[in-house]
């Protein structure tokens, strides 16, 4: 069945003041998605990680009165069940895994409703029930994000990613080359659903679309 076509007054908006996560986001996304960037001071909202992302994409939509998608990222340690937490705190554990969280929203004008894009090795499978029946590739991909904490090895430029040892690999994101990392992180599964919902929902734009800030 031909998707239906929504219009949208103009480009997507990401909402962020993290220049890294721009760049990967802008890496990861190529053309795929028409988007622009600003920076906003959004209050910092506490809560359940999907909450708190419809909620920043909400206030976000307010101010730009346009399409907008805003992220969040945690590391979660398995240890402190997932809370994200600080790296000398986890070294009191001996359980060293844990989970990079990501967490999209996308909202197409300030009176819709947001939708969650979640990108994470998944702790409790029956969270991801819902979309396992769409998308069994990226959940199966999911398990292979796990990761352990490790003592901090390559560039740190980049917030945690030198202390997260994704399963299966003996880098740590930060050692990895940016097209390594952009293949399998927990960023680039959140932004595989996003991808799937443009394609499916067949937006298009009034405007011209423009990958300017
Ligand atoms: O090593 C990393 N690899 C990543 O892939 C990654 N993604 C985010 N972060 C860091 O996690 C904290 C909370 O992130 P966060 O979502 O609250 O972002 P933020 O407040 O910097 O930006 P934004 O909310 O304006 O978009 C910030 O210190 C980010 O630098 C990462 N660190
Ligand atoms: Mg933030």
């Amino acid at each position: 069945m031909a998707a239906a076509r929504v219009v949208l007054p103009q480009p997507v908006t990401f909402v962020t003041g993290n220049a890294k996560k721009l760049e990967e986001v802008r890496a990861i996304l190529g053309q795929s998605v028409p988007f622009r960037s600003i920076k906003l001071d959004l209050p910092e909202l506490q809560g359940e990680p999907e909450d708190i992302s419809k909620e920043k994409a909400r206030l976000a939509a307010k101010e730009v009165n346009g399409p907008v998608l805003v992220e969040d990222t945690c590391l979660c340690f398995n240890a402190l069940e997932g809370l994200p937490g600080l790296n000398n705190l986890l070294m009191a554990y001996e359980d060293k895994s844990a989970y990079a969280l990501c967490v999209f929203s996308l909202t197409i004008g300030p009176n819709e409703e947001p939708i969650t894009f979640l990108g994470k090795t998944p702790r409790h499978e029956e969270e991801f029930a819902y979309i396992n029946s769409r998308f069994d590739d990226i959940l199966r991909s999911w398990k292979e994000v796990k990761g352990k904490i490790v003592s901090p090895r390559g560039p740190n430029d980049f917030g945690w990613d030198p202390i997260f040892e994704p399963d299966g690999y003996d880098q740590t994101y930060a050692e990895m080359h940016k097209e390594e990392k952009n293949k399998i992180s927990h960023r680039y599964k959140a932004l595989a659903l996003v991808k799937s919902h443009f394609a499916d929902a067949g937006y298009t734009f009034q405007t011209s679309p423009s990958n300017r800030e």
